[in-house]
């Protein structure tokens, strides 16, 4: 059995390059910038009022003035400027050629069109022209590009940029025993979760989620589920991974030239977990028991998405401090379900006692998966622990 950290590499290298798209801003959110954005504009594009108040000039301030126009937001003044005078001017609006201090109007008197200056400030109120960024200003390929870099990109007059293609992400979910939500249960027969929980985890990782029908333990229905994943990036099948007589997975995949990667990590929950390529589509072969499934989810599903949209793809490792002791640790690297609750410095973290891979509503209540390396001693309370946070 391979490590984790072995399986990892091995999974990420079977990312594609990032294939380039581009999309109204609308859909970029989240995404890697795959060319640079460059800007089309100047912002602001004038001299800009950064206050409610008079435009007038700095040689002017200590004298009457006389109110001779109004520039507002979208509306400048056009006239022309003279010593002497002022103009009513509103945040946002260009400040007229010719003046060069802006007075907000709390520091002014005005009786009619005379104004006069009362508490002068200690700026000028004024924004330059191009404070913010300039024409040919480029955004640089790569990252995560965030909620204010997709206000830059609209500011800058690009609706439209390239990013990496979401992947398409098969979903394959097969046993005998499984029917839909909604469906009533025969006798022997349980409710289907995991396709739903994984297609929520693809959608988190920025993958296009496609839930396949529920196949049967036979290798006609499950040479059907993989026909249809033709054309997806990704197929992620879930059960039949193990060695019982139904666990067909292995043998269709490989009968189908599947190249395979691994079987079988030295992984705590989630050993019988195999991945691979058939034809252009990676594949993910995870475990059926639920808690597993997440697990690999997590673990391999999640970062090779990422890779595949040209995001970073590793999984941040964080720390907290253990509530309670642990035993020492078996030869696979263990992930328990844990709760996380703040405490003065790092955060506490407790496992539950039950780490029970088919336990779904114990991993409905984790805060994090608690990390603890193959053959790892026995911890003690207060020892400090790796965890991942799982999203909510
Ligand atoms: N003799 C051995 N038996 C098992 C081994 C082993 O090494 N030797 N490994 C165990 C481990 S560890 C795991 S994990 C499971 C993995 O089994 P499979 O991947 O073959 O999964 P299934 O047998 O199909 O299902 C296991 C369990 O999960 C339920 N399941 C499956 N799919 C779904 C779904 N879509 N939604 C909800 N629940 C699902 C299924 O009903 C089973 O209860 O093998 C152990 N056995
Ligand atoms: O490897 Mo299994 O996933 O422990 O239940």
């Amino acid at each position: 059995m391979i490590t984790v950290a072995e399986a990892l590499d091995r999974v990420l290298a079977l990312a594609p390059a990032p294939v380039p798209e581009t999309v109204p801003l609308t859909e970029a959110h989240g995404r890697a910038l795959l060319a640079p954005a460059v800007s089309r504009l100047t912002q602001p594009p004038f001299d800009a009022s950064a206050m409610d108040g008079y435009a007038m000039r700095t040689a002017d301030l200590d004298q009457a003035l006389e109110v001779i126009g109004t520039s507002a937001a979208g509306h400048p003044w056009a006239g022309t400027p003279r010593p002497g005078t002022a103009i009513r001017i509103f945040t946002g609006a260009p400040v007229p050629a010719g003046y060069d201090h802006v007075e907000l109007q709390e520091n002014i008197d005005r009786d009619g069109d005379r104004i006069t200056v009362t508490t002068r400030s200690r700026g000028a109120n004024i924004r330059p022209r191009g404070n913010d960024f300039a024409t040919g200003q480029a955004i640089a390929p790569g990252g995560r590009l965030s909620a204010a870099q997709i206000g830059l990109l609209a500011a800058m007059n690009l609706p439209d940029v390239t990013v990496a293609r979401r992947p398409i992400v098969a979903i394959l979910a097969g046993g005998d025993e499984l029917v839909p939500p909604g469906a009533i249960p025969a006798p022997g027969q349980i409710i289907s979760s995991n396709d739903l929980a994984l297609a929520a985890l693809v959608r988190d990782a920025g993958g296009i989620a496609k839930i396949l029908p529920l196949a049967r333990d036979t290798e006609a229905s499950l040479r059907a589920g993989f026909a249809e994943a033709e054309g997806a990036d990704l197929l992620v099948t879930i059960g039949g991974a193990s060695v019982g007589d139904h666990d067909l997975i292995g043998k269709i995949a490989a009968d189908l030239g599947m190249d395979q990667a691994f079987y079988k990590v030295a992984l705590r929950p989630g050993k019988p977990l195999m991945a691979g390529r058939i034809g252009k589509t990676a594949m993910l072969g995870l475990p059926g028991n639920p808690v597993s499934a997440m697990t690999c989810g997590v673990l391999f599903m999640q970062p090779l998405i990422r890779a595949m949209l040209g995001l970073d793809p590793q999984t941040i490792l964080q720390q907290a401090v253990l509530t309670c002791d642990l035993p020492p640790e078996g030869a696979r690297q263990h992930y328990l379900r844990a709760t996380l609750r703040p405490g003065t410095g790092l955060p506490g973290i407790t496992p539950f006692d039950d780490q029970d891979s088919a336990r779904l509503a114990l991993m409905a209540q984790a805060d994090a998966l608690l990390v603890r390396p193959a053959l790892d001693p026995a911890r003690k309370a207060g020892d400090q622990v790796d965890h991942i946070a799982l999203p909510r």
